[in-house]
């Protein structure tokens, strides 16, 4: 008999789920129509889910059926623990029970964007997923072995080292991604698993195999499958063992697939011509019947109407039946459903091992992009030569300081600020299948960071310092270079904080841009007279801090400079060092930096932790 992945590998003792759920209702605040610019907001519910009951044990494939926006996949995310709670009313139960440590564990979700790291093999994919979702139990090589069965078994051999791709690399094609997505899952063998419109997009041919397979796996691994289908072909159709047809958010059919026709025919339905059944469905689920209800006058309002009416007569009495089995205690509302805690598959230091590799592996495609390396050299040059041997012209070495401390905190900040938007899809969902702990993505990811801010930086100064003549002793050289580091590791992490706290590129770089200028112009380079009350302000930016350490290094409060004609000056009294006092509170920026490097970090982290959770 054949079964999917080996089912030894991560079979636990709650290996079926039956999934029941009863008279789900789900509303969603939205404004009032007639509320104006004027007039305070008026909030109104939409009802979107109205009074969804249905069934599906082990073995047995549940298909929703709906046009575009009848709720299918407000259902399914419901259904798999994965909508916000306080909307949602109604029972859901796993083989009786609510959502739990246990049985969420046993819970596959395949939505209907497939999200993938673009640069990985499709190996690669399956590879790190079951590194991450295998128990510790099970050797690597045990886990290695499970990613190639489902490679097999998905018949995904021939890319298997096909590299995935996205929007902007070439990558394997739309059924064979789709099926990546599909063995993710699949690879924990997991008792009840969701599938989003598994099928849209692809040629029939290719639905009709993807469907096969997830059709064995649910008969022979005893499995529970709920999936969203658009417009099933009819061949697909007689697949199904159970539909759910809904119209507007409303149950208008809920029984074996193979009966629907028959049902539809006794209250009245019946196709005019021969047909695929699905399409049939679709559009009385549309409210358009038959010629005959046209001519009777009846809109589809009408028949929407006598459908559900229908449904309540015939349909609704069974199910209700059937559910008076389960004892009232048990019937445990929808309220309950995300309070959950994840217990882990692997440990703190497996996930961060795997995932620091895998972000080895994928980064080395973007850290040092011949792009950004030219971007750094061009600027480190050009600066070399307009500040060539400056040693004797002291303002020229000021505004070069302070060009170092604005340049790289911008640059850095604004290559970070992209780093979580551009992973907020992946990382919600590898967080809201319980892949890893915050904590070790977040570590790794910043592990992986450091090559590219250490390395660009350190290059730019060997180059700009010794060409443009700063105090050229080696201890100077390395204190800057210590401060260059703190300056780009606290813009970085300015930037995966905004990147991470609004998820939305236009609002994260709007903030950045006006942080930076305002960095920019607070640090008292370009102004000498701040009224007093807003002068504080300047300790609370990272260019201050760093441009007050960078001249603290290169100049004492006795160092003079020429003047005019053969007069010396303090450098201090330089208007661009107006607001810096050398030689005072030097150890106070080290300390501001450091606290800002580490504030933004758990800054970023926190922000981060919302993102896969359900609440
Ligand atoms: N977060 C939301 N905010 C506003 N409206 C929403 C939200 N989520 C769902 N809806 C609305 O709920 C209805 C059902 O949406 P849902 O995505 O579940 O439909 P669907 O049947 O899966 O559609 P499709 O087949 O096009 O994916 C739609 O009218 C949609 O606009």
């Amino acid at each position: 008999m054949a079964t999917f992945g080996n089912s030894n590998f991560s079979r636990s003792p709650l290996s079926d789920i039956t999934l029941k759920f009863q008279n789900i209702e789900y509303q969603l605040p939205t404004k009032s129509k007639n509320s104006s610019i004027f007039s305070i907001n008026k909030v109104e519910k939409k009802r979107i889910l109205k009074g969804l009951s249905g069934h599906v044990s082990p073995g047995e494939l549940l298909v929703m059926l709906g046009p575009s926006g009848s709720g299918k996949t407000t259902l399914l995310s419901a259904l798999g623990g994965r909508l916000a709670n306080q909307n949602l009313t109604g029972s859901i139960t796993y083989n009786n029970k609510p959502i739990s440590n246990l049985n969420k564990r046993k819970i596959g979700f395949v939505t209907q964007q497939d999200t993938f790291y673009p640069h990985l093999t499709v190996f690669e994919t399956l590879y790190y997923t079951a590194l991450l979702r295998l128990p510790n139990s099970l050797t690597k090589n045990e886990k290695v072995e499970q990613a190639n069965l489902i490679i097999n078994q998905l018949g995904l051999t021939k890319c298997r080292n096909g590299i995935i791709g996205g929007t902007f690399i070439r990558g394997v094609s739309g059924g064979e991604r789709k099926r990546v997505s599909i063995g993710q899952e699949m690879l924990v063998n997991p008792s009840l698993l969701f599938l989003d419109e598994p099928t849209s997009g692809l040629d029939s041919t290719t639905a009709q195999r993807i469907m096969t397979m997830l059709k064995e796996f649910t008969i022979f691994n005893n499995r529970t499958l709920v999936m969203t289908i658009h417009q099933p072909s009819s061949r697909l159709f007689y697949m199904f063992h159970k539909i759910l047809l809904l119209s507007d958010g409303s149950p208008v059919y809920f029984g074996k697939g193979t009966d629907a026709i028959n049902y539809f025919a006794g209250v009245g339905f019946s196709p005019e011509i021969a047909m695929n059944p699905s399409d049939f469905l679709l559009d009385l689920s549309n409210g358009i019947a038959s010629y005959e209800e046209v001519e009777n006058g009846n809109t589809t309002e009408i028949v929407k109407q006598k459908l559900m009416s229908a449904y309540v007569e015939n349909i609704y009495p069974i199910l209700a039946e059937k559910f008076k089995e389960q004892d009232n205690q048990n019937i445990h509302k929808v309220s309950n459903i995300a309070n959950f805690e994840l217990t882990w598959c692997t440990s703190w230091w497996t996930q961060f091992h795997v995932l620091l590799k895998r972000d080895i592996k994928e980064r080395k495609h973007q850290a040092f992009t011949i792009f950004t390396t030219f971007q750094v050299m061009v600027i480190a040059i050009l600066s070399s030569i307009l500040w060539w041997q400056s040693q004797t012209r002291v303002e020229d070495q000021i505004g070069l300081l302070f060009f170092i401390t604005i340049f790289w905190a911008f640059f850095v900040l604004f290559q970070s600020i992209y780093a979580f938007p551009s992973k907020r899809a992946m990382i919600a969902k590898e967080r809201m299948s319980g892949m890893y702990r915050l904590s070790s993505y977040f570590t790794s990811s910043m592990i992986c960071d450091l090559p590219m801010n250490l390395t660009l930086p350190t290059i730019f100064l060997i180059i700009v310092y010794w060409a443009s003549g700063l105090k050229p002793d080696v201890v100077t050289f390395f204190a800057t270079f210590l401060v260059l580091l703190l300056n780009v590791l606290v813009a970085d992490g300015l930037g995966l904080a905004l990147g991470a706290l609004f998820m939305d590129l236009r609002i994260a770089t709007t903030l950045g841009t006006i942080i930076m200028v305002a960095s920019m112009i607070v640090s008292g380079f370009f102004v000498k007279h701040v009224p007093t009350t807003i002068s504080w302000i300047k300790y609370l930016f990272v260019g201050y801090h760093t441009f007050k350490l960078f001249v603290d290094i290169q100049f004492s409060k006795t160092d003079t400079y020429e003047c005019g004609g053969n007069d010396s000056c303090l450098v201090t009294d330089l208007s661009s060092l107006a607001l810096i006092k050398l030689d005072v509170g030097t150890w106070w920026s080290v300390l501001a930096l450091l606290l800002m490097l580490v504030a933004c970090r758990l800054l970023a982290y926190f922000a981060l932790k919302r993102l896969g959770k359900v609440n």
